[in-house]
């Protein structure tokens, strides 16, 4: 049987973490290995000849599941029958750059990409948005598409997820593959809290094989929280092959779902779980299945993760009452 190709719009296609990101979506680890997609690319007019360069890569690597790469630098044209927007590209926090401008300038790009995906996109359409700040882009997005449902709407902590198992895995020399359930709440920022507490190690409680709370505090939770920083000063610019890694990883598990016993970390509308504030946009531990995600009830939550996920929703409740005030949503 042939399947319909699936549309996937990539923003920021001609960015670095485009470049990392297109080919494995084309070779199809975004979907499926048995899933044929059509990519739409978007840029800026200053983008669209450096994506048109990706593109005739893309024809060069012959995949057989690409069934066609258009490129626009109109969002209602970019958008139009999307099933998956991967939203990318973003305006960076440059030199004396206030927190305000940062998300005014971000706002002049998500909004009217939310409403072009309100009146284009197809009916199933999921929406990752990675481009910095992610969380409250989302936000932005989501609020300028009302007719869309607002859990279609997630942002990307992915990333974290990924390098907090890592990290753990370095420290207990235990397997990657031997880590389960660990969570990400909060912030896609230096605030987020990256949980090990309910996470298990080869079936055993994470925090108590590490029973090493200054190594928690310390070392642990800011390698995580600050390792896009180090990334940029090691590498002289921020992580892209890493950050395209956990955007297929994040909209593989959405659409694919969660292995048994285990969860993933994704930045979704609070429906209030956990005292965090309705609406905004925060990570939270889900389990995904036939295409949607549920967050994990129930977890207890002592005073030490208690502290620093109220931390990090607070500094998402002030984004999100920044873009309040600009008349961003
Ligand atoms: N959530 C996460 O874990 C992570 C997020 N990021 C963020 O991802 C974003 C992209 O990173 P890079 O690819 O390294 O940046 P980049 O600067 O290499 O590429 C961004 C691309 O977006 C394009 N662009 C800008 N405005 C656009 C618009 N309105 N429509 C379409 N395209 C537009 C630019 O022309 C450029 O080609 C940044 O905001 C970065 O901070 C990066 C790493 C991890
Ligand atoms: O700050 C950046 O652009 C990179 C980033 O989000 C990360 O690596 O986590």
């Amino acid at each position: 049987m042939t399947r319909t190709p699936v549309n996937v719009t990539v923003t920021g296609a001609a960015g670095q973490i485009g470049y990392a990101l297109l080919f494995r979506i084309a070779s199809g680890h975004l979907l499926g290995s048995d899933v044929p997609v059509k990519l739409r690319l978007l840029e800026i007019p200053q983008g669209m000849k450096a994506a048109e360069g990706t593109a005739m890569e893309l024809d060069d690597c012959a995949f057989p599941l690409l069934r066609g790469i258009d490129i626009f630098d109109d969002p209602n044209q970019g958008f139009e029958g999307a099933n998956v927007a991967l939203l990318v590209g973003a305006r960076p926090r440059t030199k004396g750059m206030e927190r305000g401008d940062l998300l005014s300038a971000n706002g002049g790009i998500f909004k009217p990409q939310g409403k072009a995906i309100n009146d284009h996109a197809a009916d199933d359409i999921k929406v990752l948005v990675v481009g910095n700040p992610a969380n409250t882009n989302a936000l932005i997005a989501q609020a300028a598409a009302p007719d869309v449902p607002a859990e279609r709407f997630t942002a990307m902590t992915r990333l974290d997820h990924n390098r907090a198992i890592s990290q753990l895995a370095a420290k207990t020399g235990a397997a990657v593959s031997d880590i389960k359930r660990l969570t990400i709440w909060g912030n896609h920022s230096a605030t987020q809290y990256p949980d090990i507490f309910h996470a298990e190690i080869a079936g055993k409680n994470a925090a108590e094989v590490v029973s090493d709370e200054a190594w928690l505090a310390d070392t642990f939770i800011p390698t995580v929280a600050k390792r896009g920083a180090a990334i940029i000063e090691a590498r002289g610019a921020s992580s892209a092959a890493s950050a395209a890694n956990a955007a297929i990883d994040h909209v593989h598990t959405w659409v694919n779902g969660t292995a048994a016993g285990d969860w993933t970390s994704m930045g979704i509308p609070s429906d209030g779980s956990y005292g965090v504030p309705e609406g905004i946009i925060s990570s939270f531990p889900v389990t995904t299945k036939d295409g949607a995600y549920e967050i994990v009830q129930g977890l207890d939550i002592n005073e030490f993760s208690r502290a620093r996920i109220d931390a990090s929703v607070q500094e998402l409740v002030e984004e999100r009452d920044a873009v309040r005030e600009l008349g961003l949503i």
